[in-house]
């Protein structure tokens, strides 16, 4: 039993709640917080609150015949028992659900006033067990509405011990608690709503932003071929990373694209990714370019200046023909991409960055490295990842959608009206060996755009005769593959993600969930299965 509570003030943590009340950003820990002050109360056994929520049992509710709204009824939403008034046995449960206008509670729902509270018979209705009262001496229990803008949301009860003027002061602070508590669940509840519409907004955000990315996905780079998906999926596997990525491949190959790619993808997007050219660099000036100098630091330095790796802080640093440093630079490049440290020159403060670095060579950086000419360790820093790129001879099947691409890129560039080529001339642009890759089919193309004659392109490839159009249909698919209409998409999406969710048990979070199984994000997944109305099919209830 509680110590005697006889010298303690009554209602003395009242005020207390009264000021956590409105502070409460959520229904839940407002009713928390409002049996927990409560059953700190020395003159209190027993503190519960009903909410009015839809009836869920009302099909099995033996009282069901006397509810007066067979839709909703009370909820037991939140009780404690003050330190030794709780049962030590299992008590009936009746008062978990508490139809409306059934017993002292239930009418209190009805009409909105307090109840009568000294009379305990009636007082423990369907609210408290008359077994536990009558253990515990309690005087009855005080039942007060809980009505915002006169709309009765719930009851409170309240058991008091024998000492409580429960009709005096009792019910002035029983009062107050209820008129407070119902304020209270009303702004929680805006809370929560507002809280609720944040979640989704940022949810359909992200989702939005992924769509976008996804329809954007690889839409720089062109190509369907083998070796080219290889490093798509190369990309996808590791953008999303920090790590260093090496880009070898020759020259014309599309390494910077894929640099751009890989950052727009990358964790740091938001920031830029800065390039450096490291071919075009004079030997002396690697440093100042890499780390900035002060005003005076060597002659022609006439005011401060930030380096690249400065620059690109917090975001990429794209590091083209990295096989072109010098030798003395590379040991100081390598002390940056260790420690993230350097000066600028003529300075002696040392400076912090954080960049992720992309360096793109058409050497056989291994080979330098052999020969002395690149720094082993340095190589194995950039070299984290590789990403090879294919050269054009080796994957003939992009040539003709390449060319198709330039073609539009160009027309429009130039504002000149073409013809599309021939099946023959673009078989025939197939057939040459493009030493100069990706950037001499985009060249040519270009020149064929700017000199075509009555929209007629005509190719001038090294070496070969002009490639003839043929009287056969002009190409407007480069190949034979199957084109998907949009619904048909939305199908395909829609079933896949069905079989996700089958296959998961209707689970969209964790390893066994089906955003995993998807590879999307469960936010993601969650809005999608929203968007398109699975929610009741597969979501648990
Ligand atoms: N797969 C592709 N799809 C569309 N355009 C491409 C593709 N690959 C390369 N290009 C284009 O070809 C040109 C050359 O590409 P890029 O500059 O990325 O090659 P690179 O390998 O970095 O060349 P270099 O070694 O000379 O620096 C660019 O205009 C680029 O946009």
């Amino acid at each position: 039993m509680n110590a005697s509570p006889s010298q303690s003030q009554p209602f003395i943590n009242m005020r207390e709640l009264l000021l956590a009340m409105p502070q409460q950003r959520s229904v839940s820990s407002l009713l928390e917080t409002v049996v927990e002050k409560s059953a700190e109360d020395p003159f209190l056994a027993l503190t519960r609150i009903w909410l009015i929520r839809p009836g869920d049992h009302c099909a099995t509710c033996p009282l069901q015949a006397q509810c007066l709204d067979q839709t909703r009824c009370l909820h037991l939403v939140a009780e404690r028992y003050s330190p030794g008034y709780a049962p030590s046995e299992d008590l009936e449960d009746d008062y978990l659900r508490i139809p409306l206008g059934v017993g002292k509670v239930g009418r209190c729902a009805v009409t909105g006033e307090i109840a009568d509270t000294l009379s305990l018979a009636d007082d423990l209705d369907f609210a408290v067990s008359k077994r536990w009262g009558e253990a515990m001496q309690v005087i009855g229990l005080a039942v007060l509405p809980v009505v915002f803008q006169g709309k009765v949301l719930g009851v409170c009860g309240f058991v008091p011990l024998k000492e409580v003027d429960m009709e005096g002061e009792g019910l002035f602070w029983g009062r107050l608690v209820a008129d407070h508590l119902a304020v209270s669940i009303t702004n929680a509840e805006a809370f929560e709503q507002i809280e609720t519409l944040n979640k989704q907004l940022t949810d359909d955000y992200e989702y939005l932003s992924e769509e976008l990315v996804e329809s954007q996905a690889f839409g720089d780079i062109i190509g369907q071929s083998v070796s080219l998906n290889a490093v798509l999926r190369q990309i996808e596997m590791v953008a999303k990373t920090d790590a260093s990525i090496l880009i070898t491949g020759e020259s014309g190959t599309g390494k910077e694209l894929v640099a751009r790619e890989v950052h727009k993808r990358g964790p740091r997007w938001k920031r830029p990714m800065i390039k450096v050219n490291c071919a075009s660099i004079p030997r002396d000036l690697y440093e100042s370019e890499f780390f900035g100098h002060l005003k005076g630091a060597f002659t022609g330095a006439v005011q401060d200046r930030k380096g690249r790796f400065e620059l690109a802080n917090g975001g990429t640093l794209f590091l083209d023909e990295v096989g072109e440093i010098p030798l003395e630079v590379q040991s100081k490049l390598l002390r940056v991409l260790q420690e993230g440290e350097y000066e600028r020159v003529g300075d002696e403060r040392t400076r912090t960055t954080d960049v992720r670095i992309l360096a793109a060579t058409n050497r056989d950086l291994k080979r330098e490295v052999k020969e002395g000419r690149f720094r082993e360790d340095l190589y194995y820093r950039l070299n984290v990842f590789p990403i090879e790129l294919p050269p054009l001879r080796e994957r003939t099947e992009d040539i003709p959608l390449l060319a198709l691409h330039f073609i539009e890129a160009a027309r429009r560039k130039f504002n000149q009206t073409v013809k599309p080529p021939s099946r023959a001339v673009l078989s025939t642009l197939q057939k040459y060996s493009w030493p100069g890759n990706i950037r001499e089919l985009q060249n040519l193309v270009e020149r064929a755009v700017i000199t075509s004659a009555a929209g007629r392109l005509k190719f001038d490839l090294p070496g070969v005769s002009e490639p003839r159009e043929s009287a056969a249909q002009p190409v407007s698919q480069p190949a034979e593959e199957e084109v998907i209409p949009e619904a048909e998409m939305r199908k395909r999406e829609k079933e896949n993600i069905l079989r996700a969710l089958q296959q998961a048990g209707g689970k969209i979070y964790g390893d066994d969930g089906a955003a995993k199984r998807l590879d999307i994000k469960p936010t993601t997944l969650a809005t999608r299965i929203k968007a398109m109305g699975l929610k009741k099919q597969f979501l648990p209830e």
